[in-house]
């Protein structure tokens, strides 16, 4: 048999992740934080359910402080916030040599570069819809784009090798040698559903909203603009169309919007995990991991974001308890916009 695959954080993400490829009979060892989760999938199994298919997979699992040995391949899929607590639990794990996936949103591999080298960090880009849904039970709500890539580009036999694991979960998987291209696309997509999860509504509906058009036109502009700062040449998916945000093409971006719409209309996953984050885990979200260092970066680059300065302020106010969720936050936004 060998070496398992390591899935640190078997949440929503990683435990589809893992599902599927021991399902495909890979070897995969789960690890995360939550004892009875863990519990769960190594006696009962983890139920996979919703739409895309319904199956349940024992997998073996393990919190971190039972994980025993070293192992060359992880994938980490813990929340942004996390991934320094987590880096901190894995790194005694990582084999000489070995590499870290990170299967999350935001530009979690700065941090993990930063902690095991550029050389040893893969780049990964996920857009699928899961939810976890009690211990051992996952929703698969959609899927959608994957892609995985180097962080210096070129692609290696390494990224062939992760490619080729992530096909068993999402066929149409893309090997790209731009995954600083989807993850700041990702970053335009995820600004907009920070500002959906103000409100009560699902995705499409809060993006629907007429009267919050130019607020969301507005977010995925300050996001590329961002990106087109730093020379990353963000790429579209599902939907999300980065050169009409970067253009401030009104026409460009409303189709955008309609696309996206569209999109997160077919899911059984209605709300972002942001939304979820605050409306039914009663926690705090990435946001100060994914917008909050967008405003931070907005600032050093002299850049407008003022928009996403303000989300940043709200998503705060519903963390901490001061407002509600509500679709006039979303009002609060408008005159950020130019
Ligand atoms: N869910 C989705 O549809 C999508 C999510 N993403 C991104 O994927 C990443 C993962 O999100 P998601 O799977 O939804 O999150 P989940 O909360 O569902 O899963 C993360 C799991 O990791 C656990 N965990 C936290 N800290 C550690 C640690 N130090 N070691 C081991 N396990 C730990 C969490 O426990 P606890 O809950 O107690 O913190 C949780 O069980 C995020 O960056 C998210 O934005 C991207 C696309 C879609
Ligand atoms: C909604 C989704 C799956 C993107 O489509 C997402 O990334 C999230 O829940 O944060």
């Amino acid at each position: 048999m060998s070496e398992p695959l390591l899935i640190w954080g078997a949440g929503a993400i990683g435990g589809i992740l893992g599902a599927y490829l021991a399902r495909a009979g890979h070897a995969v060892h789960m690890v995360d934080i939550v004892e009875d989760h863990v519990n769960a999938m190594r006696s009962n199994g983890l139920h996979i359910e919703g739409p895309v298919e319904t199956f349940t997979q024992v997998l073996p699992a393990s919190t971190p402080s039972e994980l025993k040995g070293q192992f060359s391949r992880v994938i980490l899929a813990v929340k942004a916030h996390h991934t320094e607590a987590a880096l901190d639990m894995l790194m005694p794990h990582l084999a000489p040599g070995g590499y870290v996936v990170s299967a999350q949103n935001g530009l979690n591999e700065i941090v993990i570069s930063e902690r095991i080298g550029a050389q040893n960090t893969v780049g990964c880009f996920v857009n699928y819809g899961a939810d976890w849904l009690e211990p051992g039970r996952i929703l698969y709500g959609n899927r959608a784009a994957v892609a995985v890539g180097e962080l210096a580009g070129p692609v290696i036999d390494r990224t062939r090798d992760v490619h080729r694991l992530l096909c068993i979960v999402e066929p149409e998987a893309v090997l790209t040698d731009n995954i600083w291209g989807y993850l700041w696309g990702k970053l335009g997509y995820g600004a907009l559903l920070f500002a959906t999860a103000l409100t009560p509504l699902s995705m499409s509906e809060a993006m629907a909203h007429p009267s919050h058009r130019p607020v969301y036109r507005e977010l995925g502009h300050e996001v590329m603009c961002l990106a087109n700062a730093q020379g990353i040449r963000p790429l579209g998916f599902n939907g999300f169309d980065p050169d009409a945000f970067l253009a401030a093409d009104r026409e460009g971006m409303d189709a955008s919007l309609a696309a996206m719409i569209e999109h997160n209309r077919h899911t059984a996953k209605t709300h972002s995990g942001i939304w979820r984050d605050l409306a039914v885990r009663k926690r705090r979200t990435e946001v100060d991991a994914q917008v909050g260092l967008l405003v931070e970066l907005g600032h050093q680059l002299g850049l407008k974001v003022s928009t996403l300065s303000r989300l940043v302020e709200l998503i705060h106010d519903i963390e901490e308890g001061r407002r509600t969720q509500s679709v006039e936050l979303v009002d609060l936004m408008v005159p950020t916009c130019s």
